[in-house]
C-alpha cells in the first residue's frame, strides 16, 4: 500500500515558496513564490531581493528612513515579479502562482498581463493597504481566482 503522508500538491508548492522566502535578506520581510503550469509543473521560483548588480550589503534594508532614499522600498524586487521575471519560457497562460504574501497591485498588474490565472496567498498581513485593495479589485475584473492557502499545520524539517 502507498505511502499516506506525502505531500499533496499545493503542499509541495506551498512549501518550495516558503524554502524560497529563506533566500530572502530582507530582516523583516521574506517572501516566496512559486509558478506553476495547469498540470503541476513547476515554471518559476522567486523571492524578494535587490536587483541583479545592486548589492545587498550596499543597498538599505530598513523599512523607514528620513530620506526615502535610504529606505528600501524604492529599490527591492518582489518575490512575484522575480519569479515572473526568472521564467525562461514563453507560456504562462492559465498558471498558478504560490507566493507566501498577498501579491502587491504593481506585481498583480504584472500577473495578470502575463496570463496567471490563480493566486494562492499564505498571508495577507497588508490585506488594508491600499496596494493590496488595489490588487484584488484588478484581480476580479481580470477573473484571476485568489485563494488562501489552507495551512496543514505539519512541520517539515531538513536537515542541510
Ligand atoms: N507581495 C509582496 N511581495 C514582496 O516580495 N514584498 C517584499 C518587499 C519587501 O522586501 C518586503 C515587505 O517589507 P515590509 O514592508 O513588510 O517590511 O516584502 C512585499 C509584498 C507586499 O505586497
Ligand atoms: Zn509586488
Amino acid at each position: 500500500m502507498k505511502k499516506e503522508n506525502y505531500l499533496k500538491w499545493d503542499e509541495y508548492f506551498m512549501g518550495i515558496a516558503l524554502l524560497s522566502a529563506e533566500r530572502s535578506k530582507d530582516p523583516h520581510t521574506s517572501v516566496g513564490a512559486c509558478i506553476v503550469s495547469e498540470d503541476n509543473k513547476i515554471l518559476s521560483v522567486g523571492y524578494n531581493g535587490m536587483p541583479m548588480g545592486c548589492s545587498d550589503d550596499e543597498y538599505p534594508w530598513e523599512r523607514t528612513s528620513d530620506n526615502e532614499l535610504d529606505a528600501k522600498y524604492l529599490y527591492v524586487c518582489h518575490a512575484e515579479l522575480n519569479a515572473l521575471l526568472n521564467y525562461t519560457g514563453t507560456n504562462l497562460k492559465n498558471a498558478t502562482i504560490y507566493t507566501t504574501l498577498f501579491p502587491c497591485n504593481e506585481c498583480t498588474k504584472a500577473l495578470i498581463q502575463s496570463g496567471i490565472k490563480e493566486v494562492i496567498y499564505m498571508s495577507d498581513k497588508y490585506s488594508d493597504t491600499p496596494s493590496v485593495i488595489a490588487a484584488k479589485r484588478m484581480m476580479n475584473s481580470a477573473g484571476v481566482k485568489f485563494t488562501p492557502y489552507k495551512p496543514i499545520n505539519r512541520n517539515i524539517e531538513l536537515q542541510l
